[in-house]
């Protein structure tokens, strides 16, 4: 049978309707025509062709980039998908989902215009966003150094305010303070928000954001005192080598006084630091706004590899085979199912997750603006935990499905080497995965030592004011079905974490210094950390498969018993029994576009063995019969077999 004919056969077998299902996936009925609408559009023009893109040199590569993000800006504003100031729209932020290529203008959008947005005084504001909002200055995000980049208060470039000429004199005084890494910085943006220390008549304030022009508007040369470049090839070969992620040294550069970002705290005429009446931490806001940004698109990663994967265990057929029958779709083994099925699950979950999370965030910024700074904690150990939960689940799932696809799913034209190229990275960027763990413990260790105290704990950790309880529980469940109440699951869930969290913070209490327990205990903190994040998860969405994951820690915290983790599995098995039906149906409500999914083996219509064989072909070796290097290096050697077996 070929793979066309099984696809319609699986989508017959659905017992929801999938069309309902993909308003609930894209967010809204509304969402869903936008999204339709502009997937469509970016599929059918020929610019945003992508299927060529492994074959291109770096070169090419940036150049082909360079094309499609200015072709996006012309539909961006023919379209008027733009609104009337700014590109962060989400018409405009769909348009560049689906052109699926990492460029300087993600940079631009999702950093260099919220930095100013986050940390700008209204003055600073209407000078540079209207700039920036019509692309008359492209802008990066200089933060990382050759030597620091979790340790951000250990960047070392300075700026030291001159009260002679009222200016900042930006520097880089050692090689480990060249900025390094920010997107967009290697070859294109003509400005930076540039992190550096604040010096004042010699005394360091710490590290503040300040505009830096980089380029001429004129001729795109560097401004005087300024070395610039890209940093190399990165993982992958087109992934993200699309990106111009670059290399900063300042030479005692003047900038303006109010190029300094005044928000959190201004420099006067006379050289008098002054701080608002505000947080610094808000100086880390636009690293917050990328997080949160970051959880919403890991549910997209991840649905477009389980949607290859499932598609492709659905087509591919091995053993099993009676009298000449059919062989047993892949997808039909419990193995295939058990490794699919939650990453199926994941995906829809995270998509959730991320919902709930741009509420928690627009929600935190509604209160920043009414001065009201009470949940940025919540919000900084949410958006960094989550963070690092979801990209971490979404890279090592991607990887999970290229495996399910066996052989073909190492080849390009799967769509999975590359999307795990361009998306592991998510893993440090915006903040090592472990270091940001490490921030979620400390906000957890905080709370719990707070209890005492009377302080009551509010947000996600608000489970923690049952501690009592939560020390005392044992899940009560007798049969599998018991798994299935979402109040079971979300106990033992709490329980968990409260366990963890408290078994860290007693250890905690033996050490006489606590900077040097919480070193010694950083890995059962990060344990403790992710037992928490994923009680956040399974909060919004029901999750069985990750209780069976870790099992070791419930049944280690006496949560529940090795019998009851018994009959979470049991329960598990009957739970993909029932997904295995809907299983194609459910990777459909993505409603991808092939041109999306990029893949041969993710195909709608599943006709993937034709086309791989027609792929193949394409390829530049194909070009020639006998390959270019023949004459050199196999005819020598050919040639010299002859003489060796003549003698
Ligand atoms: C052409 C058409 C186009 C149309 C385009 C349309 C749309 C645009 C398209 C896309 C754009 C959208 C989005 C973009 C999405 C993705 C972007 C793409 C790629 C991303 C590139 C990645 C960029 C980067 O990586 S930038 C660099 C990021 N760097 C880091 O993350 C560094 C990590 N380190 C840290 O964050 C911190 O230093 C630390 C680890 C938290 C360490 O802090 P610590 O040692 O504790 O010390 P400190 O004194 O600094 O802090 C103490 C105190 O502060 C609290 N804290 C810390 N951080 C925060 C925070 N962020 N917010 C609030 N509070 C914070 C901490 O808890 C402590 O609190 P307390 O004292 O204990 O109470
Ligand atoms: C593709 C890409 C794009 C980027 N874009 C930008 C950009 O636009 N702008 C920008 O400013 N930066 C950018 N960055 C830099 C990025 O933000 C940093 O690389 C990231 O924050 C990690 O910091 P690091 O490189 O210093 O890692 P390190 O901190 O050196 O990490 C090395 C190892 O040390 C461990 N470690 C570090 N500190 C601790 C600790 N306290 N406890 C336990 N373990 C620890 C980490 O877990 C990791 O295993 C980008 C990076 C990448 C890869």
């Amino acid at each position: 049978m070929e793979g066309v004919d099984h696809l319609a056969f699986e989508r017959n077998k659905a017992q929801f309707d999938v069309d309902e299902m993909k308003i609930v996936w894209a967010g809204s009925r509304e969402d869903f025509e936008l999204s339709d609408r502009i997937s469509r559009l970016v599929a059918s023009d020929p610019v945003f062709r992508k299927d060529d893109r492994a074959a291109l040199g770096r070169k090419e590569l940036f150049k082909n980039t360079l094309r499609k993000a200015a072709h996006a800006w012309k539909r961006v504003i023919e379209l008027r998908l733009s609104g009337e100031f700014s590109a962060l729209e989400p018409e405009a932020y769909k348009l560049r989902a689906f052109v699926d290529q990492p460029a300087f203008t993600d940079l631009h959008w999702g950093m260099f215009v919220p930095a100013i947005q986050g940390q700008g005084t209204d003055e600073q504001q209407q000078k540079w966003l209207p700039l920036a909002y019509r692309m008359q200055i492209i802008g990066c995000y200089a933060q990382t150094e050759l030597g620091h980049g979790s340790n951000v208060q250990g960047l070392e470039t300075t700026a030291t305010f001159d009260p002679k000429t009222d200016e900042f004199v930006i520097h880089s005084p050692t090689l480990t303070s060249s900025k390094w890494w920010p997107g967009g910085l290697g070859k294109v943006s003509t400005h930076a928000v540039v992190y550096a220390r604040l010096i004042i008549d010699g005394q360091d304030y710490g590290v503040h954001g300040f505009i830096v022009q980089l380029r001429s508007l004129d001729d795109h040369l560097p401004l005087p005192g300024i070395t610039i470049g890209d940093i190399g090839m990165k993982f992958g070969n087109a992934a993200y080598n699309t990106m111009d992620n670059g290399v900063l040294t300042f030479d005692h550069v003047r900038i303006p006084r109010n190029q300094m970002l005044m928000r959190v705290s201004q420099v006067t005429r006379e050289g008098k630091y002054v701080h608002s009446n505000v947080p610094r931490q808000l100086v880390y806001g636009t690293m917050v706004y990328v997080r949160q940004k970051i959880v919403a698109d890991a549910s997209v990663a991840l649905s477009r590899a389980v949607c290859i994967a499932t598609r492709y265990s659905a087509v591919r057929r091995q053993f099993g085979s009676h009298n000449g029958g059919l062989e047993t779709q892949v997808i039909d083994y419990k193995t295939q199912q058990s490794r699919l099925f939650p990453l199926l699950a994941s995906a829809y979950a995270f998509r959730f997750v991320g919902e709930w999370l741009l509420w928690l965030y627009t929600d935190v910024t509604e209160r920043l603006k009414a001065k009201d700074f009470s949940t940025l904690p919540e919000a900084h150990a949410c958006t960094a935990g989550l963070k690092s939960l979801t990209t971490t689940a979404t890279a090592d799932g991607i990887e999970e499905c290229r495996k399910l696809c066996g052989g073909h799913g190492y080849l390009c034209s799967s769509g999975l080497p590359e999307l795990f190229a361009v998306y592991v990275p998510a893993c440090t960027y915006e903040g090592d995965n472990i270091v940001l763990l490490l921030q979620v413990a400390r906000h957890l260790v905080k709370t719990v030592s707070q209890l005492s105290t009377g302080n009551k704990p509010v947000g996600t950790t608000a489970y923690m004011a049952r501690l009592e309880q939560l020390l005392q529980y044992h899940s009560d469940v007798k049969k599998a079905e018991d798994w299935l109440k979402p109040n079971v699951v979300l106990e033992a869930f709490e329980a968990r974490a409260a366990r963890m969290c408290v078994a860290c913070a007693q250890n905690l209490s033996k050490f006489s210094n606590p900077e040097e327990g919480f070193q010694e205990l950083a890995a059962d903190l990060v344990e403790a950390a992710v037992a928490h994040c994923q009680l956040i998860v399974v909060s919004n969405v029901y999750a069985l498969s990750l209780l069976h994951k870790h099992l070791g820690d419930f049944i280690s915290t006496g949560c529940i018993d090795p019998k009851q983790g018994s009959l979470a599995n049991e329960q598990l098995r009957n739970l993909y029994s029932q997904v295995r039906p809907n299983a194609v149906a459910l990777v459909d409500a993505y409603n991808y576009t092939d041109h999306y999914l990029g893949s041969i083996l993710g195909r709608y219509d599943g006709n993937v063995y034709p086309k791989l064989y027609e792929e193949a072909w394409k390829d530049p070796l194909n070009d020639s019969i006998v390959p270019d290097g023949f004459k050199e290096y196999i005819q020598p050697l050919l040639k010299q077999q002859l003489r060796n077996a003549r003698l």
